[in-house]
């Protein structure tokens, strides 16, 4: 893996492929910076991806936008069926999932135009002083774009896809708010393997990062 090409990849503006590791999800998701979305890009990740695209926030960022886990926020409700709220994954982590949102200006909330415009505004949001009346004024719940919220102490804490890609973009001095999405595979109707991802990265010039390297990178930096 060269964490630079990748690095560099996600400060053009283009993606990178993310594996996690064959011992959590064992899926490689793509994953590009969300300030530079474009409807292209989901284009592409809805192509070429075709899981659930979602936007990965910064813990602190979260919590400047006084955003929950969905999991903490269906505790906290008078729903009934709280049995069903997800504990851990059978992968032993909990989810990142937070609130689902379109911005004020989408449609449906669904098309590629829609939903860049969506993740994109998310990245903006980060620069303005108030974040959360900015946020509370551009967007609505429930949308078509998941939030995720990497988790307090990031790649200490937990190693998902959501931790790592909000890792790189912080390294890679990006905003740390990306647009994710599992890859599929179409043939065996489950996640793409490492190997199809790597011939796909290869074929593309789009750099694979192997999520155990970047732990050790992320250990000594
Ligand atoms: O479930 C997911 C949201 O579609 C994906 O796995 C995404 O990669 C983020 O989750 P995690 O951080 O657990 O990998
Ligand atoms: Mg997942
Ligand atoms: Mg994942």
């Amino acid at each position: 893996m060269s964490l630079e090409s990748a690095l560099q990849s996600l400060k053009r503006g283009e993606f990178v492929l993310l594996f996690d590791s064959a011992g959590r999800e064992n899926e490689i998701d793509m994953v590009v910076a969300a300030e530079f979305v474009t409807p292209e890009h989901v284009a592409r990740m809805r192509q070429y991806a075709g899981g659930l695209l979602c936007i990965a926030i910064d813990n602190n960022f979260a919590k400047s936008l006084e955003l929950k886990y969905m999991h903490e926020i269906l505790a906290d409700s008078s729903i009934s069926n709280k049995e069903m709220i997800m504990g851990l994954a059978p992968y032993g982590d909990h989810p990142t999932f937070s609130l689902s949102v379109n911005h004020y200006q989408t449609y449906t909330g669904i098309t590629d135009k829609d939903r860049s415009l969506t993740i994109r505004e998310m990245a903006n949001i980060f620069n303005v002083e108030n974040k959360q009346k900015k946020f509370a004024s551009s967007f609505k719940t429930p949308g078509h774009v998941p939030l995720l919220i990497a988790s307090k102490g990031l790649l200490a804490a937990r190693q998902g896809h959501t931790e790592m890609s909000v890792y790189l973009a912080q390294v890679a001095g990006l905003t740390p708010v990306t647009a994710i999405c599992e890859m599929m595979d179409a043939e065996t109707y489950s996640a793409l393997s490492v190997d199809k991802a790597e011939k796909f990265a290869k074929q593309n010039g789009i750099p694979l990062i192997d999520g155990k390297e970047l732990l050790e990178y992320a250990k000594v930096h």
